[in-house]
């Protein structure tokens, strides 16, 4: 790609980010700081120096915040607060994420809490146990009760395919998660050893491509876990414009799933637009 490209693929990828922190000490504080990080994402010189606006009506804001069940009504309340909520939707985790082990009812209450909440993206995790032993059926009839507990929030289901064994696995569950409603399939929740791959994300581009043939839905992928650099985050804009279309770059199709991508995005724009290395104190959250 030509250099004079770059920043605006790196301004896209910001664009289709669910700005995320899945930790044990999540709080208030870093919640308030993630909405206001997704809301003023890269810093006012730069931005203006690459054309955008800074004020309420930037287009440069992520769509998304993803945060736990227990976090919603504070990312929620923040986002009404500073007028983004909407614009900057607020996904959660849920069904005992990351690994899924909690009982049917537990997983569909939690699903139920973060949407009364005011979630209105569900990122949901697989049972790994069910597509491992190839049980299919069962495992599209929980992910079917799981979106009916959705009700109109979007249904985004986690395949953890670090752990599925198979390329093959990883192409049926997409199929599966997909026919039983799922909105987006995605790759992984940053939590197994291996997450978002390249060679997992042609198989899920794939998948998504022969279900809109055979039924003509558009389901969404997102990438999650491990996407740390614009390299890493532009190397996947080129899969999906070149597997699925360039229609399908915007975020009701493509999201990232990442919680440390925005630092050398920032970096390099800032490169980019002054020609030098920042110093560490250039960028501060919010
Ligand atoms: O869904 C998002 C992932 O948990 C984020 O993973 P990450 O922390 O490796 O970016």
């Amino acid at each position: 790609m030509k250099d004079k490209h770059r920043p605006a693929w790196i301004l896209k990828a910001v664009t289709l980010i669910d700005l995320t922190t899945l930790a044990g000490d999540d709080s208030l504080s870093n919640v308030s700081r993630l909405c206001l990080k997704a809301a003023r994402p890269i810093a006012k010189d730069v931005l203006e120096e690459l054309g955008f606006d800074y004020e309420d009506n930037s287009p440069i804001h992520t769509a998304a915040v993803c945060v736990y069940p227990n976090r919603v009504q504070e990312a929620v309340d923040v986002l009404k607060k500073i007028k983004m909520l909407g614009k900057i939707n607020v996904a959660s985790v849920a069904t005992g994420f990351p690994a899924g082990q909690t009982p049917l009812n537990a997983r569909l209450a939690e699903i139920r809490y973060a949407v009364e909440n005011g979630a209105t993206e569900i990122d949901i995790v697989i049972n790994r146990p069910l597509a491992l032993a190839g049980k299919w059926k069962a495992l599209y009839d929980e992910i079917g009760t799981m979106k009916e507990a959705c009700g109109t929030a979007h249904l985004k289901t986690i395949l953890a395919t670090g752990e599925l064994d198979t390329l093959q696995n990883v192409y049926n569950a997409s199929m599966v998660a997909m026919m039983a409603g799922a909105d987006f399939i995605k790759t992984s929740t940053g939590k197994e050893s291996v997450n978002a791959t390249i060679p997992v994300g042609i198989v899920m581009a794939r998948a998504i491509k022969d279900y809109q043939h055979k039924t003509g839905y558009k389901v969404g992928l997102k990438p999650a876990g491990g996407v740390r650099t614009a390299s890493d985050a532009i190397q996947w804009l080129i899969l999906v414009k070149d597997l699925l279309g360039h229609h399908w770059l915007n975020p009701a199709l493509f999201r990232f799933g990442a919680s440390g991508l925005l630092g050398d995005m920032e970096t390099q724009l800032y490169q980019y637009v002054t020609g030098r290395t920042p110093s560490g104190y250039e960028f501060t959250m919010g």
